[in-house]
């Protein structure tokens, strides 16, 4: 039954799923396949296009039928703007199908946008990873404001990790609200992974890279969030040529299709230890994941994807909401200093006791049942 609805919503009334950026894709497609498999209750997906390709992307290894498509992407869009686009144009998909719940994920503007059209509206909201806090409400921005603000907003709160739980408990969340759920990443994982091995041919896009890797060691590096694309680049870019340096090893780097990256790009090409390469599919990437001997990223689903599958990381950050990572053994916090990053980095790709250290495998952020388990808890609230 909804909580904040003043009228009772019809028997039958939709969930509606709002994804608007690539990891959004990857992690509530599980939540959404986990629902349509279960039929208790109809699904409707809206996309926001937030970022087209990619979203297109993170979308392809799981088939989705997709019910309503914003297309919001502007060049150079602003948080501000998009939020504002997001409340215009999901409001009119509301009001056509009357959903019992909204559901959005993570921290994205795409997902502070629906769940205020969804407080307008008079829905109740479901915050899938909910309670993640770096503590700085500057950094990452927007993204850390957004996720508190979403938590202001949401009536159900599924935590991906006890720690989760507990930073929303500290801000005064209803125990009653919260449910630790694990992180829907790890279902995604192991949904491409079955799918990969029962059909290789779906990761041809990553035949060239492992093929150039050979006998090599793979280091696999993304680079995106906001924080790393001004003065840092230049630092990460030389702590990456130092990296290359030996011809015993190969780095990847997926490029994310942000034009503050051509400073990157341009420091880095024509060299034989790098690999530069168009951002991939998902299922080629689990590939290159699953391949890489060491992991350098500022993402956090890679982190945690990189826990399930025992790989060594380096976070290109100065903060993380993922203490679980280290907590966990197998990733450090580096930061963006040269120096800092390859003192971390040689030892792991040349001391093979230093790299079984920091390659734990580990279930620190979820167990590949979160998204069952959130299907179920929405199912029995407008179903039961
Ligand atoms: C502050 C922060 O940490 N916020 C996060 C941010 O997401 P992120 O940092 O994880 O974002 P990305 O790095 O863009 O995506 C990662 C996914 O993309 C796959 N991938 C990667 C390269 C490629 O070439 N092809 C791919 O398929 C990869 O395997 C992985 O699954 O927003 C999310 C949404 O709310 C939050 O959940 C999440 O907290």
């Amino acid at each position: 039954m909804s909580l904040l609805s003043k009228k009772k919503q019809p028997t039958g009334a939709p969930l509606l799923v709002v994804i608007g950026t690539r990891p959004e894709a990857i992690k509530l497609a599980p939540v959404v396949l986990a629902l349509r498999r279960n039929a208790r209750v109809p699904v409707k997906v809206c996309l926001s296009g937030q970022h087209r390709d990619l979203l297109t992307q993170g979308l392809s290894a799981f088939d989705l039928t997709i019910d309503h498509s914003l297309d919001l992407m502007t060049p150079d869009q602003r948080p501000s703007d998009l939020v504002a686009r997001v409340i215009t144009g999901l409001t009119p998909v509301i009001e056509a199908t009357a959903p019992a719940w909204l559901v959005v994920q993570g921290d994205t503007t795409t997902a502070l946008g629906a769940a205020l059209a969804g407080f307008h509206a008079r829905l109740d909201v479901a915050h899938v990873e909910a309670g993640l806090r770096s503590g700085d409400r500057a950094a990452p921005w927007p993204e850390e404001m957004n996720r508190r603000l979403i938590g202001q907003i949401a009536a159900l709160h599924f935590a991906p990790t006890e720690r989760a739980r507990a930073n929303l408990l500290a801000e005064g969340v209803a125990e009653g609200a919260i449910e630790v759920t694990g992180n829907t990443v790890i279902d995604a994982l192991h949904l491409a992974l079955a799918r990969i091995k029962d059909t290789p041919r779906v990761i041809e896009a990553a035949a060239p890279i492992l093929a150039t890797a050979g006998e090599r060691a793979l280091v696999l590096v993304t680079i995106h969030r906001r924080e790393s694309l001004g003065e840092a680049l230049p630092r990460l870019a030389e702590a990456l040529l130092g990296l290359a340096k030996a011809e015993e090893r190969l780095i990847v780097l997926p490029i994310h299709p942000n034009p503050r990256l051509a400073p990157l790009i341009e420091a880095l090409s024509g060299h034989p230890g790098i690999l530069l390469t168009p951002a991939l599919d998902y299922l080629p990437f689990v590939a290159l994941l699953h391949r890489a001997d060491l992991i350098l990223t500022d993402s956090g689903g890679i982190q945690e994807e990189a826990s399930a599958l025992g790989k060594p990381v380096l976070v290109l950050r100065d903060t993380t909401e993922r203490p679980e990572l280290v907590a966990g053994g197998n990733g450090l916090v580096v930061g963006t200093r040269t120096a800092r990053i390859l003192d971390h980095a040689l030892p792991l790709l040349t001391d093979p006791a230093a790299r079984a250290a920091l390659a734990q495998t580990h279930d620190g952020f979820g167990d590949g049942h979160a998204a069952e388990r959130i299907a179920q808890t929405l199912e029995n609230r407008i179903a039961p």
